[in-house]
């Protein structure tokens, strides 16, 4: 068996992707990595010639060696099926000099589904071979939830349990979880914000005694966070066809050089545009785009991460994020795998709540990585302007990335912005962000104002949520969390 995958923050013990997609995380906390990855290099031309779905197959095997090419193949082809409301999965449409990478035509709405309808298929191969059941365990401060959720609903001998901040999502986020059916589906609201959310996830792995207790039931943990390699991965693949569509509409030259701006709060999505450079991918510059909760922003401009700030609850809520899991990747990354190093500043957020990276990794960071900020009312007036002067529609999230990159100066690269939510996801601040005062209006009653307004048209999934019973009204605080998640694995699995 190859054994490809080690911690974040030690070499000790290795294990196969399909190891490291079942535990989700590694038992020290750290984040499973590959040093394949330098090695493995992806062909561009052949990628250039090739659809999403041939991509994905491509990207697949380079990043998990041990699946067979049949396993992925079938993998590839129930994730990226009629579910999509474009044939191209990803379609790049331009906004005005620029691109936009639209992420959003899966089953809910949002970049996420591109992984969430794949890692069910990854994790059902994996579990094949091991015989447990698997709970996935997942914090979301809005879009993972539901794409979680839609993707393992169903799904045999796996069960899925989500918490989300109550109170800090949209209320069609709030919408698309509660009103979520199925019979191994589990939804909970905390008290507290994300970051309280995923802090108490990666607890309840750590725990010995409470999964030693679902051990003895057959049961196993996993994560549908981008802390899963499994979520990662298939990440990966629309930077490379958002090369491919480029290239092919004769946008850029094959070779030429792009850079792509993400509006990131978890540094998942923005990661793996990392990993897609590292895999051959000409990407010239990553932009970090962040909200009001500029951590990242703060973190590239000094070089010290710090937790330590207010929190602010903004119109980007996905983004409302302190703590960054998938820098931890990074830094391993950009210090040439130096585990003792990730461990220390790990050890010093988790004791601190802040550490300082080396003068030269910061610079080795700063040579792909760049950043921005966008308040609010930036955002609702990027909104504007994008509706205004190009017709486009876009998502607050999407503003956020959209604002960052018009002020960035251009090298002479083509620019693609990540475009990671329907707009109708968030139909009350966008309507606003266009000048309509939506005080006393519900979510549908924005949604079909937006509609009457752009006409333009809500995706049916999120439309149909008026008709939707609600199913899931718990709420709890952290410390309850784990009670909740066990009382879901009885109630799914015994
Ligand atoms: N933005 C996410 C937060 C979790 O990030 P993930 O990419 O690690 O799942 C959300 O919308 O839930």
């Amino acid at each position: 068996m190859t054994s490809l995958y080690h911690s974040t923050r030690s070499r000790g013990a290795s294990v196969t992707s399909k190891q490291a997609i079942l535990a989700g995380i590694a038992p020290d906390g750290g984040l499973y990595v590959s040093d394949a990855l330098d090695q493995a290099g992806i062909d561009l031309s052949r990628v250039c010639a090739q659809g999403f779905s041939e991509t994905a197959l491509t990207v697949l095997r380079t990043l998990l060696p041990d699946y067979t090419q049949d396993e992925l193949a079938a993998c590839v082809g129930s994730a990226y099926g009629s579910q999509w409301d474009s044939p191209a999965i990803c379609p790049v449409t331009p906004l005005g000099d620029d691109w936009l990478l639209e992420l959003y035509h899966g089953p809910t709405c949002a970049f996420k589904d591109v992984a969430l309808q794949m890692l069910p298929q990854l994790m059902s191969v994996a579990r094949a071979g091991d015989g447990h059941d698997v709970m996935i365990v997942c914090a979301t401060s809005g879009d993972t939830g539901k794409a979680a959720l839609d993707g393992f609903s169903g799904v045999p001998h796996t069960g899925v349990c989500v918490f989300y901040p109550d109170g800090k999502v949209s209320d069609i986020q709030h919408l698309q979880m509660v009103c979520q059916p199925g019979d191994n589906v589990a939804v909970c609201g905390i008290r507290g914000t994300f970051d309280d959310a995923q802090g108490e996830v990666k607890r309840i792995f750590a725990d010995r005694a409470l999964t030693g207790r679902l051990a003895g039931h057959g049961v196993v943990l996993s994560s549908a966070n981008s802390i899963n390699v499994g979520r990662l991965a298939p990440q990966v693949t629309y930077y490379f066809d958002a090369y491919a569509q480029l290239v092919r509409t004769g946008a850029v030259g094959a070779g030429d050089e792009v850079e792509f701006c993400v509006p990131t709060g978890n540094f998942g999505d923005v990661l793996a545009g990392y990993y897609a450079k590292r895999l051959g991918l000409p990407v010239c510059r990553l932009i970090v785009a962040s909200n009001a909760n500029d951590v990242l922003t703060d973190f590239l401009t000094t070089g010290t991460y710090d937790r330590r700030r207010p929190f602010h609850k903004t119109i980007s809520p996905s983004m409302d994020i302190l703590v960054s899991s998938n820098l931890e990747r990074l830094l391993y990354f950009a210090s040439d795998g130096d585990c003792e190093l990730v461990a220390s500043l790990m050890g010093e957020l988790a004791e601190k709540g802040a550490y300082t990276v080396p003068a030269a990794l910061m610079d080795k960071i700063r040579a792909t990585f760049s950043c921005g900020r966008a308040s609010d009312d930036e955002t609702r007036a990027t909104i504007r302007s994008c509706w205004e002067d190009r017709h486009v529609l876009i998502d607050p999230h999407t503003a956020v990335a959209t604002c960052v990159l018009e002020r960035e100066a251009r090298t002479g690269a083509a620019r693609v912005c990540l475009s990671t939510a329907s707009p109708y996801k968030f139909s009350s601040d966008v309507l606003e962000a266009l000048g309509v005062v939506v005080t006393g209006m519900n979510g549908f009653a924005c949604m079909d104002a937006l509609e009457h307004l752009t006409g333009t048209v809500a995706p049916t999934q999120l439309s149909s949520l008026r008709e939707g019973e609600v199913l899931h009204d718990d709420v709890c605080d952290r410390e309850k969390m784990a009670g909740f998640m066990e009382s879901a694995c009885a109630r799914v699995f015994l």
